[in-house]
C-alpha cells in the first residue's frame, strides 16, 4: 500500500475531522491511533492519518513523536505530511506548532513551510495574520478561555514566533488571490538562507484560497494546518490525476454494530455546554462533581451505578464539563495541567466501563477527552464513515478487542446544538 498523503494529527478528534474532510474530497483514508502494529491490517488507502495526542505535551516530546511518525509515512510512499493542528490553533507560548514544523521541515531536507489553520466551513479564516472564529478574532472567541491553551493573541505571526526557532513569515490574501505561481515567488523569497524564515502563515478566507494553498503546498514536503490545508491538499492530488478511481465512500463504515449507546463529555467549549443543555431535555445527563472527580474513585464508581440503573432504556450521557468560572475555580486549588489530566483520566475509565458493560455505540466530546478515552479502549485504528456536522464523521473501529465500534470524537467547539442526538441517530 503506497501512501499520497500523510498526516499527523495533534489530536484524536483533529484526526478525525481531517480524515473527514479528506474523505470528502475524493481520498479513501484511514486513521489510525499512533503508528500501527505491524500486525495491523490496514485497508488500501490513499491517505493514512496518524493521531497523536500531542497537542499539551512538553514541545521536545511532541517533536520526537511527530518525527517517528513521519519516518513511518514517508516509508510508505507519503511524499507529502500535513502536520495537522487545530483551526483555532490551540497552543501556548510553549507549544509545539512552532517545534514540530521546524523539525518537520528538517526531516524533509529544510525548506519553507505554508502554515494555516484556517477552514471556512467552521467559520475559521486568516487575514493578514490574524485568525478569526465567526466574526470574532481568536483572542475575543470562547477559546481565551480554553482550560488548557487559553489564546489571548489573533495574531498568528507572533503566536508561532514566540514558539519558533527561526523566523515567520506571511503570505497575504492579495498575494493568495493572485495564484499559485504568485505564492511560490512569495515563498521563494523567504528562503532560509536569504530570510531565516522556515514556517509562513498563509492568509485564507475562501475554499478557493485553500485550493491555491494546497496545489502549492503539495510540491512541498511538508505543511501544518488545519482541515481546510486538508481540502485543498486533497482536491489537488484528485487533479493532479494520482487518486485511483473509485474515490472514497463511507456506507462500509456504517454497518450497525448494535449494544448500547453513550456520551462521554470532557469539553467546557460553549458549543458543547450547550450541547448539554439541549441533550438534557431527551437523555438522562450526569453532571458529574469535578472537585469529588479529583478526590477519589467514588464519584466514577457513583457514575457507573448511575449510568448503569438507565442504559439499557436508552442513551446515557456523563459529562464533565463546567462554564469557564467553575473551571478556573477548580484550576486555582489543583494546577491547570493537573486538573485536566486528572479529569481526562476520569471520563476515559468512565468510557471504558461503559463499554465494558456493553456499550458499542459511543460520542466522546473533547479533543483531550476523546484522546484518552480511545487510548484507554486501546483501539488500533478507524474506518472514516458519513459526517455528522462540519468536522465530525462516524468512525467505524479497526482491529478492536471489543468487536466493531461506532464513535464520534467531537471537537470541542464543533456541532450544531443536536450534535448529540443527531450523532447516535447515524449509529445503529
Ligand atoms: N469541570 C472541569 N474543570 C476543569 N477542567 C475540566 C473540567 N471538565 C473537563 N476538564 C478538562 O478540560 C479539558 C478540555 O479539553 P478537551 O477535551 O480537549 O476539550 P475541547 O475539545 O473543548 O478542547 C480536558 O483536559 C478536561 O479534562
Ligand atoms: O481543527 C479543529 O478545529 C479540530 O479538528 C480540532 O482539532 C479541535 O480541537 P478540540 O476541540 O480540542 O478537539
Amino acid at each position: 500500500m503506497a501512501i499520497l498523503l500523510g498526516s499527523i494529527a495533534d489530536d484524536y478528534t483533529g484526526a478525525s475531522d481531517l480524515a473527514n474532510t479528506l474523505t470528502k474530497n475524493g481520498l479513501r483514508t484511514v486513521q489510525t491511533v499512533g503508528i500501527p502494529d505491524p500486525s495491523l491490517a490496514l485497508p488500501d488507502v490513499d491517505a493514512v492519518v496518524v493521531s497523536l495526542k500531542i497537542r499539551s505535551v512538553p514541545a521536545s516530546e511532541a517533536v520526537t513523536a511527530a518525527t517517528s511518525a513521519e519516518r513511518w509515512l514517508r516509508q510508505r510512499g507519503a511524499g507529502h505530511v500535513l502536520y495537522k493542528i487545530c483551526s483555532t490553533f490551540d497552543s501556548t507560548d510553549a507549544g509545539n506548532i512552532g517545534p514540530v514544523t521546524e523539525a518537520l521541515s528538517d526531516a524533509a531536507g529544510g525548506g519553507v513551510v505554508l502554515v494555516t489553520p484556517a477552514f471556512p466551513e467552521t467559520g475559521r479564516t486568516v487575514y493578514f495574520g490574524h485568525l478569526f472564529v465567526g466574526g470574532q478574532p481568536l483572542n475575543e472567541s470562547p477559546l481565551k478561555d480554553h482550560p488548557l491553551n487559553p489564546m489571548h493573541d489573533a495574531n498568528l505571526v507572533r503566536v508561532l514566533t514566540r514558539q519558533s526557532r527561526n523566523a515567520v513569515g506571511l503570505v497575504d490574501l492579495t498575494t493568495i488571490a493572485a495564484g499559485p505561481g504568485a505564492v511560490k515567488m512569495r515563498l521563494d523569497s523567504f528562503s532560509f538562507r536569504t530570510a531565516g524564515v522556515t514556517a509562513v502563515i498563509a492568509d485564507a478566507i475562501f475554499e478557493r484560497d485553500l485550493e491555491t494553498l494546497g496545489e502549492v503546498a503539495l510540491e512541498t514536503p511538508v505543511s501544518t494546518g488545519a482541515s481546510g490545508l486538508g481540502l485543498g491538499l486533497a482536491r489537488a492530488l484528485v487533479r493532479s490525476g494520482r487518486i485511483s478511481s473509485g474515490g472514497a465512500t463511507t456506507a462500509d463504515a456504517i454497518r450497525p454494530v448494535g449494544g448500547l449507546s453513550a456520551i462521554v463529555a470532557g469539553s467546557c467549549s460553549k458549543a458543547t455546554l450547550h450541547q448539554l443543555d439541549i441533550a438534557e431535555r431527551s437523555m438522562p445527563v450526569l453532571r458529574l462533581d469535578p472537585e469529588r472527580l479529583l478526590a477519589g474513585p467514588d464519584e466514577i464508581a457513583a457514575a457507573i451505578t448511575w449510568a448503569g440503573e438507565r442504559i439499557s432504556a436508552g442513551p446515557v450521557v456523563i459529562a464533565a464539563s463546567a462554564a469557564p468560572e467553575t473551571v478556573s475555580r477548580l484550576q486555582s486549588i489543583y494546577g491547570r495541567e493537573a486538573s485536566g489530566h486528572a479529569i481526562e483520566a476520569a471520563t476515559s475509565i468512565i468510557a471504558t466501563e461503559l463499554v465494558e458493560r456493553g456499550v458499542r455505540r459511543l460520542v466522546v466530546a473533547g479533543g483531550e477527552t476523546s484522546g484518552a478515552a480511545v487510548d484507554r479502549l486501546a483501539v488500533p485504528a478507524f474506518l472514516i464513515g458519513p459526517e455528522i456536522a462540519p468536522g465530525v464523521p462516524v468512525l467505524r473501529t479497526v482491529g478492536n478487542a471489543q468487536g466493531d465500534m461506532l464513535l464520534a470524537l467531537k471537537s470541542g467547539n464543533f456541532g450544531g446544538e443536536d450534535f448529540f442526538a443527531a450523532a447516535l441517530a447515524m449509529m445503529h
